[in-house]
């Protein structure tokens, strides 16, 4: 397999008096190409510095880190990453078509109209003629977005990419990041919306006080393992299913139960069937990702 990203040991001090903690404390992490990963931590757990290291914007100060197999300060590597800051800087008295054309041309991308045309009419800003300083913050960070995307890289970095978005926008970029994953890209994600990061990625990790305490598929962090969830029918029977060993969900007529390995799964389910019960999902039953980083930031303290 091959990695969008290795890091190997990677540490970071910023200089300044004392010389400060570290910011990254020896990171080791492999994100595989094609995934989306999800990174996320309490302010100040290092995630910025860890991306600022990913654009070689910030020197580390031991470790090893390889971008798309090269080293991140090559700039041939850069122009194969799209970037979303967290702070977007946007000329205000441009247009977004003359500003991604900008973008386009410091990518090397030859005749640009039709891309920039492309992007912007993926994040909802086609035919927008108003200057960018009259953008709603929303719209602003569209066009960030499209920036991004311009020349489809192989990784893409995006930091909040959704702040300032409006609930069906968070939509529309969750359906445009799941096409840019299905095209083989590389989607990197910070995130404190951590709804919207476990809809987006596959692999999450967890930053705090500059080491990586979790990291994993979202089922292998949040997955009991054992515990899975059911719907059943309408005209279930309830007190039945309550005999034989399942709970109901309070919030949403779902049901779960306890199952070790498959063999008991099968067990389960043909209690289930017997009380004449129709089943109609069954699925892994997953924590709340907010669960799982207050308890790996609680053991990290
Ligand atoms: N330029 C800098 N000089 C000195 N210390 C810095 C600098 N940038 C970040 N730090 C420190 O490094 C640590 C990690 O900061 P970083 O910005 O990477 O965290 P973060 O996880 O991105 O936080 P947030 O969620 O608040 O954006 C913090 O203790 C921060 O104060």
């Amino acid at each position: 397999m091959t990695f969008a990203i290795e890091a190997v040991a990677l540490r970071k001090r910023y200089g300044g008096l004392g010389g400060g903690r570290e910011a990254l404390a020896g990171i080791d992490l492999q994100v595989p190409r094609g995934s989306g990963f999800g990174l996320i931590g309490l302010n100040g757990a290092g995630k910025t510095t860890f991306i600022k290291s990913l654009l070689s914007v910030v020197r580390p100060t031991s470790g090893h880190l390889r971008v798309l197999g090269g080293d991140p300060s090559d700039p041939a590597i850069r122009a194969r990453i799209g970037y979303l800051p967290e702070r977007l800087q946007l000329p205000h008295a441009w247009r977004a078509t003359e500003f991604l054309a900008s973008i386009a041309r410091l990518k090397g991308l030859g005749r640009p109209g039709p891309e920039v045309e492309r992007q912007l009419a993926r994040v909802g800003l086609a035919g927008e003629a108003k200057r960018i300083g009259a953008f709603s913050k929303g719209m602003k960070q569209r066009l960030g977005l499209a920036a991004a995307l311009l020349g489809g890289p192989e990784l893409l970095i995006l930091d909040e990419p959704t702040d300032g978005i409006d609930p069906l926008g968070r939509a529309e970029v969750r359906r445009l990041l799941s096409e840019e994953l299905a095209r083989g890209a590389t989607v990197f994600l910070n995130s404190h919306l951590l709804s919207e990061t476990v809809r987006i990625c596959d692999r999450i990790g967890i930053l705090a006080k500059g080491r990586l305490v979790r990291e994993g598929s979202l089922d292998s962090l949040c997955g009991s393992g054992t515990r899975h969830r059911l719907r059943f029918a309408a005209g279930a029977d309830r007190e039945r299913l309550l005999d034989a060993g399942f709970l109901p969900s309070a919030e949403d007529g779902a049901w779960s139960c306890e199952a070790a390995d498959p063999e008991s799964l099968g067990a389960r389910l043909d209690a289930a069937r017997a009380t004449g019960a129709l089943l109609l999902e069954l699925a892994p039953e997953l924590r709340d990702l907010e669960d799982v980083l207050a308890e790996a930031v609680e053991a990290a303290a």
